[in-house]
C-alpha cells in the first residue's frame, strides 16, 4: 500500500478524454483534466482549468500520454492505487463494474461494434494505463448497468421478438454513470428529499440521453441498443425513420456501412448546422442570426422537450428536471428553450437562477411558481467511478492477502 494512495479514472468520451486523480481516503479530486477536441487539429490539454496545451499527437493514444506525463511531473505515477475506467457498453455480459481481465477486455471488445465511437477508445484507455500501471488493480465500470432495472415493455423493440431471443437486439441505455450519480445528488436539494421521487434527467453533453428515474431506479433511457437513438446529438442523429435510411440507401447507392458512418458521424448538430457540433460555436452563430445554426439549435431543443415529455409517463410521480453534462451545465439558452417547450406541464423558469455560473455547482433554476423543480447538477462520472473502483480493487487486494 503506498503511503498516499490515489486513484485514477479515465474517461474517454466521443470527443474527449477527461481524467480525475482521487485521494483514495476521501475521494477529494487532486487532479483533474481534459483532452478536449480529440481527432483536429485543435486537440488540446487542460489541467485544473489551467490554459489549455496543443497536444503533440491528436488521437487518443496521445491524449492518454499527454495524460500520463501529467501524472509524472507531479511524480504521481507510483500513488496510483486503482484505476477505474469508463467502458460505454457492457451489452448483456456485464449488469455491474468489473476488474479487468484479459477475458474481460475479449468480452468488451465482443460487444464493442455496438458502441463504436466509444468501447474501441475506452479499450484503448485500458490497455494504455495496464502497460504503465502493471499489477496496480483496473476496474470497469459501465454506462448500461444502471439501466439493468428497465423492465422488458422499456427495453424491447417492437420487432420479432426472436430478434431478442435469437440475437439479444434490445434497448441498453447509456450515460448510466451520470444518471446515477445525479439522482443520487438530486435528494440533497430542497422538495425533492423525499426517497419517492420521479425525475427526468437530461444529460446534455456530445452524446445526450434523457433517463426517467423513479425511486432511485433508472425505469425508461432515450438511448436504444447502441448510443444512436433518442435526442438529436453533437455528430448523431438520434431517432430516424428507419423507412427513411432504407429510401436513402436506395436512392444513393450508400451501403449499410456507409450510412452508420453518416448517422453516427456527419449528422446531429454538425449535419443540421453544416458549421459545428460544438455548441458553443453554434450559440455564438446564432447571436450572430446565422439561420443554419438557429435551425440546428431549435431542432435540437423540440427532440429535447419531446423526449423529457415522453419520459415522464414512465414515472410514477413526476416531481424534478435535472439538467446535467457539458451543455446542460453550462448552456442557459438551451436550458431556457426547453423549458419554454415545456409550459404545458406548469414548468417555469426562474431567469436569474437560470443565468448563474455552473460554478457554483448544483441549483434549483425553476420559480416557487413551476409545478415541476428544474434544477442543474454537474455531473460527476468520476466520483462514481473512483468508488467503484476502490470497493472492487480493495476486495481483490484483500483476497490477495487472505
Ligand atoms: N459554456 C458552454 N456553453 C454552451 N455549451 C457548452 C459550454 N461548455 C461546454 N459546452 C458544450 O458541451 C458539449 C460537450 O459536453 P461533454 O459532456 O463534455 O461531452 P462528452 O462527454 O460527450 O464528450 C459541447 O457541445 C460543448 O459545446
Ligand atoms: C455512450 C454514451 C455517450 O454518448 O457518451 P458521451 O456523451 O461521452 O459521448
Ligand atoms: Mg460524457
Amino acid at each position: 500500500m503506498n503511503n498516499y494512495p490515489v486513484v485514477l479514472t479515465i474517461n474517454c468520451g466521443s470527443s474527449s478524454v477527461k481524467f480525475s486523480v482521487l485521494d483514495a481516503q476521501t475521494c477529494d479530486v487532486l487532479l483533474s483534466g481534459i483532452c478536449e477536441e480529440i481527432n483536429t487539429d485543435k486537440a488540446c490539454l487542460t489541467v485544473n482549468d489551467g490554459e489549455p496545451v496543443i497536444l503533440a499527437r491528436q488521437d487518443y493514444e496521445g491524449a492518454l500520454a499527454a495524460i500520463s506525463n501529467e501524472l509524472e511531473i507531479r511524480n504521481l505515477n507510483n500513488s496510483v492505487e486503482f484505476v477505474g475506467h469508463r467502458i460505454a457498453h457492457g451489452g448483456s455480459l456485464f449488469s455491474q463494474s468489473v476488474l479487468i481481465t484479459d477475458e474481460v477486455i475479449e468480452q468488451i471488445r465482443q460487444v464493442s461494434p455496438l458502441a463504436p465511437l466509444h468501447n474501441y477508445a475506452n479499450l484503448h484507455g485500458v490497455e494504455s494505463a495496464r502497460a504503465r500501471f502493471p499489477g496496480v488493480p483496473q476496474v470497469a465500470v459501465f454506462d448500461t448497468s444502471f439501466h439493468q432495472t428497465l423492465k422488458p415493455e422499456a427495453y424491447l423493440y417492437g420487432l420479432p421478438y426472436r430478434y431478442f431471443e435469437e440475437h439479444g437486439v434490445r434497448r441498453y441505455g447509456f450515460h448510466g454513470t451520470s444518471h446515477r450519480y445525479v439522482s443520487q445528488q438530486a435528494s440533497e436539494l430542497p422538495g425533492l428529499e423525499s426517497a419517492n421521487s420521479g425525475l427526468v434527467i437530461a444529460h446534455l453533453g456530445n452524446g445526450a440521453s434523457v433517463c426517467a428515474v423513479q425511486n432511485g431506479e433508472s425505469v425508461d433511457t432515450s438511448m436504444g441498443m447502441t448510443p444512436l437513438e433518442g435526442l438529436i446529438m453533437g455528430t448523431r442523429c438520434g431517432d430516424v425513420d428507419f423507412g427513411a435510411m432504407a429510401w436513402l440507401a436506395r436512392q444513393t447507392g450508400q451501403s449499410l456501412d456507409d450510412l452508420e458512418q453518416v448517422a453516427n458521424k456527419e449528422s446531429g448538430l454538425l449535419g443540421l448546422s453544416g458549421l459545428s457540433s460544438d455548441l458553443r460555436t453554434l450559440e455564438k452563430a446564432w447571436h450572430e442570426g446565422n439561420e443554419r445554426a438557429q435551425l440546428a439549435i431549435k431542432t435540437f431543443v423540440h427532440r429535447i422537450a419531446r423526449t423529457i415529455g415522453a419520459h415522464a409517463a414512465a414515472l410514477e410521480s413526476f416531481n424534478g428536471i435535472i439538467f446535467t453534462g457539458g451543455i446542460g451545465e453550462n448552456s442557459i439558452l438551451i436550458r431556457r428553450l426547453v423549458s419554454e417547450r415545456l409550459r404545458v406541464f406548469g414548468i417555469e423558469l426562474d431567469t436569474e437562477r437560470n443565468n448563474q455560473p455552473n460554478r457554483i455547482g448544483q441549483r434549483i433554476i425553476s420559480s416557487d411558481n413551476s409545478a415541476i423543480i428544474c434544477a442543474v447538477i454537474p455531473t460527476n462520472e468520476e466520483k462514481m467511478i473512483a468508488l467503484d473502483a476502490l470497493q472492487l480493487g480493495q476486495s481483490c487486494r484483500l483476497a490477495e492477502y487472505a
